[in-house]
């Protein structure tokens, strides 16, 4: 039976007043003229030194498939009023453009341009709602697994929140960023189906309570599963849980491959390492402690501060909801637009806050990697027209802080945006999960250590060229002249 929530489109997934601009703009004749947009936040999340990039899959399979369906037409016109003519012009319309962007899994720092949309003004603006939603929770998860990782290390860690993440498209699209940031394995059987993520899991304290004991239950749940961990904590850790798993264990043997126990409640310190004791001392060295139970990268450090003998790590809610940093923050802005004459040209948003103006016009971004010591030296904002593969020294200053600034020799210049969408096409095979997890984490050999600890680590600079900062500040006077102009007149 059809779900009564099944949708044909994903067009509509946008605010309405992406629809009314479009509609204004079309009016007016202007809707096809050339615009670039660009995607971007202005704070790196949970006072992290670097985030990193989730989202480009979905934003490819979004653009492809972007139409209005029939129902969509329908819905605009009976339930919202807009006129046939405009219909009939956003019943044919398709995303015809360009898309430049990072790939996922890239390091990614605050006031650079992820995602450069090159396309018409109206599907510039019509998409705009949709790549922020996939973007600013997908790169939040990814950094905020990122982070556990950095603190985890060599153990396991898996992704357990669906029941937590904030509703089901969360969950599983969650569950996949979290493997970009470095997570192993998820509970999530459909995220498992679709992404080819590795799926794993235990079992509940459910299972244990609907049995008349643990010995039952860990009975029952071997019969029919060869892999089992043992969930040890329902009624007391150490006098039945353990001894009852280990019992289990050995009454088995060969006929089951024992993996581990779980801990999800108590003293995660003092019970695993009591817990690794009575293992050990009953043969099972090879034994696996997972240990699960609101944890995030604080109590995990915690934890392996204390001597917590774990070796994997369950971690639902503080991941999959980006506990502590509800929101990334990441806006779409337009620096370029055709004028009449049918030529590019700048566009600026003015702020009292000088880091929320925008820096105009046609850029692009490069990672500047040292040649001697292969450690990045910072990202470098250059105009469309500039290329610093071919520059001996480059000077490179701060956005805001201008008096910060530097210059470098014997380095290499990596463009970070791929062409990814061209004239509407897709021409970018995505790589498959591990591959962006593994190069998340040699991303993360070209930084210092100083931006990679998870308090209050440096700030790794984003700088603009010259030409970009002179351009920048062109523009601001031009618009000061603006506004001098209109208040004189
Ligand atoms: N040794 C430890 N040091 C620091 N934090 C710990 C330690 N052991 C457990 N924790 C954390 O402390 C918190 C304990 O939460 P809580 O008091 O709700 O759990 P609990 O009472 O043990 O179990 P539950 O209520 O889930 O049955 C969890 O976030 C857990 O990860
Ligand atoms: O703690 P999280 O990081 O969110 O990890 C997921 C939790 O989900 C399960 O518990 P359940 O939902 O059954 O409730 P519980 O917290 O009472 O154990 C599991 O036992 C974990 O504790
Ligand atoms: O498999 C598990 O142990 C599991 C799965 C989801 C949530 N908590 C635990």
């Amino acid at each position: 039976m059809k779900s009564n929530y099944a949708d044909d489109s994903l067009a509509l997934h946008t605010d309405l007043y992406q629809i009314n601009m479009t509609e204004s703009y079309w009016a007016d004749g202007i809707h096809e003229r050339k615009a670039v947009f660009e995607l971007y936040f202005r704070n790196l999340p949970f006072g992290n030194g670097y985030a990193i990039f989730a989202g480009l899959e979905r934003i490819l399979d979004y653009l492809k498939g972007f139409h209005f369906s029939e129902s969509d037409i329908v819905y605009l016109k009976e339930e919202l009023g807009f006129k046939d003519d405009f219909l009939s012009y956003l019943k044919e319309l398709r995303f015809t453009g360009d898309v430049y962007s990072m790939v996922e899994g890239e390091l990614v720092f605050a006031n650079e341009p992820i995602v450069r949309v090159e396309t018409t003004l109206a599907e510039a603006q019509l998409v705009e709602t949709a790549l922020l939603n996939i973007v600013n929770y997908q790169t939040l998860i990814a950094t905020k697994a990122s982070r556990i990782k950095q603190v985890v290390k060599e153990e396991v860690v898996m992704e357990f929140g669906s029941r937590r993440a904030h509703e089901m498209d969360a969950a599983l699209w969650g569950a996949r960023a979290a493997v970009i940031g470095g997570v192993e394995a998820t509970s999530n059987v459909r995220a498992g189906k679709l992404f080819g993520i590795p799926v794993a899991g235990t079992h509940a304290h459910s299972m244990v309570q609907a049995y008349k004991s643990e010995y039952e239950a860990f009975h029952s749940y071997a019969r029919r599963h060869k892999d089992c961990v043992f969930l040890v904590d329902t009624y007391n850790t150490l006098k039945i849980g353990i001894p009852t798993a280990i019992q289990v264990a050995k009454e088995l043997g060969d006929k089951i491959n024992f993996i581990g126990i779980r801990l999800d409640s108590g003293d995660i310190a003092f019970l695993s390492k009591e817990a690794r004791r009575m293992l050990d001392e009953a043969g099972f060295e090879d034994a696996k402690i997972v240990v699960s139970n609101d944890l995030d990268e604080y109590t995990i450090l915690n934890l392996k501060a204390q001597g917590a003998k774990v070796d994997v790590w369950g971690i639902g809610t503080k991941l999959i909801t980006a506990y502590d940093q509800p929101a990334l923050g990441a806006v779409y802005k337009i620096v370029s637009i055709e004028n009449d004459k049918g030529e590019m040209e700048d566009t600026i948003k003015i702020s009292s806050n000088m880091e929320k103006v925008t820096t105009p016009g046609q850029k692009k971004l490069y990672r500047i990697i040292d040649r001697e010591n292969g450690k990045a030296e910072g990202d470098y904002i250059t105009m469309q027209d500039e290329d610093p593969t071919m520059e001996k020294r480059i000077k490179m200053f701060h956005p805001v802080h201008t008096f910060i600034s530097k210059f470098v020799t014997n380095f290499e210049a990596v463009n970070l945006h791929v062409k990814v969408v061209e004239a509407g096409e897709i021409i970018y095979a995505n790589p498959s999960l591990n591959e962006m997890r593994n190069y998340a984490y040699s991303n993360l050999d070209l930084l210092w250590d100083e931006y990679k600890r998870s308090l209050n680590p440096e700030e790794y600079p984003v700088d603009l060229s010259q030409k970009c900062w002179d351009n920048k500040m062109r523009n601001i006077h031009d618009v000061q002249d603006k506004v001098d102009d209109y208040v004189n007149k």
